[in-house]
């Protein structure tokens, strides 16, 4: 039985690999596969609208998936120490993401609200919202890059406490398939100190004060 191998994040699916199977495609070989969906799709991959469509949409993967070449724990590696002892909570909130369901290979897109409790220092902002980043920009289930963004912050900068908050519109869900436009799936991690209920609401009520 073939084996399910999720890649480290710092691994990066396009790396070439040993395996025969397993090697990058060719930039060449990529364009030639958007022509062959053109086709699929009904089209004619020669007429002069599409012609150059197949090395757009090579470079358009190469800026939407460019999470696989991107580690997360370089961005959570410096943590600021002068902050006057501050230990209580930090929440970024409403921090936009699109990725791409692995299901269809079509976009979801939402918000990332995030919150943890500082050891030893803090975290530059916007590194939370490249870490989002980093995951978004790979094939995912919402759930996954939610746990994956909760764990990256655990591990690598050790906090007391790490809350992952995601709200999203999964356009496979609206666009094709069941078509329920605005439904949106809402999915959660709690680690360390959040895992107490008090501590989860007060995460929610902070995410959910109008600004
Ligand atoms: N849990 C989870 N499911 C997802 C996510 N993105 C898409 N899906 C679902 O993945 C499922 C795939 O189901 P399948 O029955 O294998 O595929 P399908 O026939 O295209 O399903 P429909 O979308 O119902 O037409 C669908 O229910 C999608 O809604 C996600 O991030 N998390
Ligand atoms: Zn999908």
């Amino acid at each position: 039985m073939n084996a399910i191998v999720t890649p480290k994040p710092s691994a990066g699916l396009l790396q070439e690999t040993t395996s025969g199977d397993q090697r990058r495609p060719t930039r060449e070989e990529a364009e030639e596969a958007v022509r062959v969906l053109l086709r699929w799709a009904g089209d004619d991959p020669s007429r002069e609208g599409l012609i150059e469509t197949p090395k757009r949409v090579v470079r358009a993967y190469e800026d939407l998936f460019a999470g696989y070449a991107d580690d997360p724990a370089v961005y959570l590696s410096r943590k600021f120490e002068d902050v006057a002892g501050y230990d209580e909570m930090v929440v970024v909130r409403d921090i936009g993401f699109a990725s791409h369901c692995e299901h269809h290979m079509i976009p979801f897109m939402g918000r990332v609200d995030i919150g943890y409790y500082p050891k030893g220092g803090v975290l530059g902002l916007s590194k939370l919202a490249r870490v989002v980043d980093a995951f978004a920009r790979r094939l995912q289930t919402q759930e996954t890059m939610t746990e994956q963004i909760a764990q990256a912050i655990e591990t690598h900068l050790q906090p007391s406490g790490v809350a992952v908050m995601v709200e999203a519109e999964h356009l496979c869900m609206s666009m094709r398939g069941v078509r329920k436009q605005g439904a949106s799936t809402m999915t959660t991690s709690f680690k360390g100190r959040f895992r107490d209920a008090t501590e989860q609401a007060r995460f929610i009520n902070l995410v959910r004060t109008p600004r």
